[in-house]
């Protein structure tokens, strides 16, 4: 008999990118799907419903606990409010979470297969009960560069992101959008005069950027649309942001290298910051490595690892054509390019990769973990 997956959360971004993807790989042909809502119980379910076709109501535990597998995509404060409840009622099915609530629980695995199926196993046969998908750019490095953390190569690694608007939801990509075209529309006269002062323009834009209200900034606090914001979450009082803790605690934890930031652990740092790209995140890295090793060589690994990273020659020529957000939004490619020694020594690399935020930064590895679960 089908297993009951639970759905939540499945008409959000994240959430629909999953339903899409689930469809696309015919998982649904797999499973009988429960779907659930935080705000609509009773009303139609999707498409995909088969037997049961009425919303059920995300907060009733009793309804959750039906499930042999819940997959949610609603968000930490849903993971708060109800995880602890459902497992104190006595409900032992797989927990499958986009959000970030439980990623540093001992419990939790941080899924992310093509890199760590050797984690995922290793928790499965111990009896692991709780999946919860990586941050977006932790998940978008990894695969693309983790082939040199397999091979034990990393001594540390920096990274410096360029995050999308989709970062942060849906209401952020709307208002970037909305942003540009406020500017546009503020020197729409003078762009269509091609003899008008170039310096006019850029006047009468930062004008308008510094004169935005509150209402056009709600979401990102301040403009983004022709700026660029070097701060992601949290404040963590000590410097780092939280997003910029995530990338050494999550890529050492995904990798099976203890909890974050112990002893084990190999030191990831850098700066995180939001630019106007609507749903792929770029980072620009750099390895020490533990050895000199041939760039060739490096390329070769990384392009071995799995089947949807991409190599990008070093050129001009085939890193704008394949490197940037707009080559990549939509894909499940991970290219991975700029690959160089730099001039700090010859233990030193550099790369840069691209990810899309929602499908392997998000959906997929959820979507896969269910597959996972049910061929067990
Ligand atoms: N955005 C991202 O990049 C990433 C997000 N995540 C995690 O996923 C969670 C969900 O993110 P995201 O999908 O961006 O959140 P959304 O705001 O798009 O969706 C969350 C929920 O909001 C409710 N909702 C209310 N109004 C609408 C509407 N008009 N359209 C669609 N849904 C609506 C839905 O719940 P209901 O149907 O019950 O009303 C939906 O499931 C995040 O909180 C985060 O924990 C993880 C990785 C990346
Ligand atoms: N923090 C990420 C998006 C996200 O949801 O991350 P996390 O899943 O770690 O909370 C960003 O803003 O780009």
């Amino acid at each position: 008999m089908s297993k009951l997956v639970g759905l939540v959360g499945w008409r959000g971004m994240v959430g629909s990118v999953l339903m899409d993807r689930m469809s696309e790989e015919k998982d649904f042909d797999l499973i009988e799907p429960l779907f659930f809502s935080t705000s609509n119980a009773g009303g139609t379910a999707p498409a995909m419903a088969r037997n049961e076709t009425t919303l059920q109501d995300a907060f009733n535990i009793d309804a959750l606990k039906r499930c042999d597998i819940v997959l949610t995509a609603q968000g930490g404060d849903y993971t708060n409010a109800v995880y602890p409840k459902l497992r104190a009622a006595g409900w032992n099915g797989h927990w499958i979470d986009a959000a970030s609530a439980l990623r540093m629980e001992q419990n939790a695995v941080i899924v992310l297969d093509p890199v760590n199926m050797p984690v995922i196993k290793n928790a499965l046969a111990q009896g692991g009960k709780d999946w919860i998908g990586g941050n977006c750019t932790v998940s978008c490095m990894l695969m693309g560069v983790g082939a040199l953390y397999k091979a034990g190569l990393v001594e540390w690694m920096s990274t410096q992101t360029y995050q999308a608007a989709s970062g942060g939801g849906a209401q952020h990509m709307r208002e970037l959008l909305t942003q540009y075209g406020t500017l546009n529309a503020e020197v729409k006269a003078l762009l269509d005069d091609p003899k008008s002062a170039i310096l006019e323009i850029d006047r009468r834009v930062i004008a308008k950027q510094r004169a935005l209200t509150s209402a056009e900034t709600a979401n990102f606090g301040v403009p983004l649309g022709g700026s660029l914001i070097p701060w992601i979450d949290k404040d963590l009082g000590d410097g780092m942001s939280k997003e910029e803790w995530k990338g050494m605690a999550e890529t050492n934890k995904i990798l099976g290298m203890g909890e974050g930031f112990d002893s084990a652990a190999i030191p990831v740092d850098g700066f995180c910051v939001r630019v106007g790209a609507m749903r792929c995140h770029s980072q620009a890295l750099t390895f020490k490595l533990k050895k000199n090793v041939p760039v060739a060589d490096i390329e070769a690994m990384i392009a071995a690892d799995n089947e949807w990273v991409k190599v990008v020659p070093n050129t001009r020529e085939a890193t704008i054509r394949d490197l940037t957000p707009v080559a990549v939004t939509g894909t499940m490619q991970i290219p991975v390019g700029r690959i160089r020694k730099l001039v700090m020594g010859p233990d030193y690399v550099g790369a840069f990769t691209v990810g899309d935020q929602l499908l392997w930064g998000a959906a997929e590895p959820l979507r896969r973990m269910l597959r996972i679960l049910l061929d067990a």
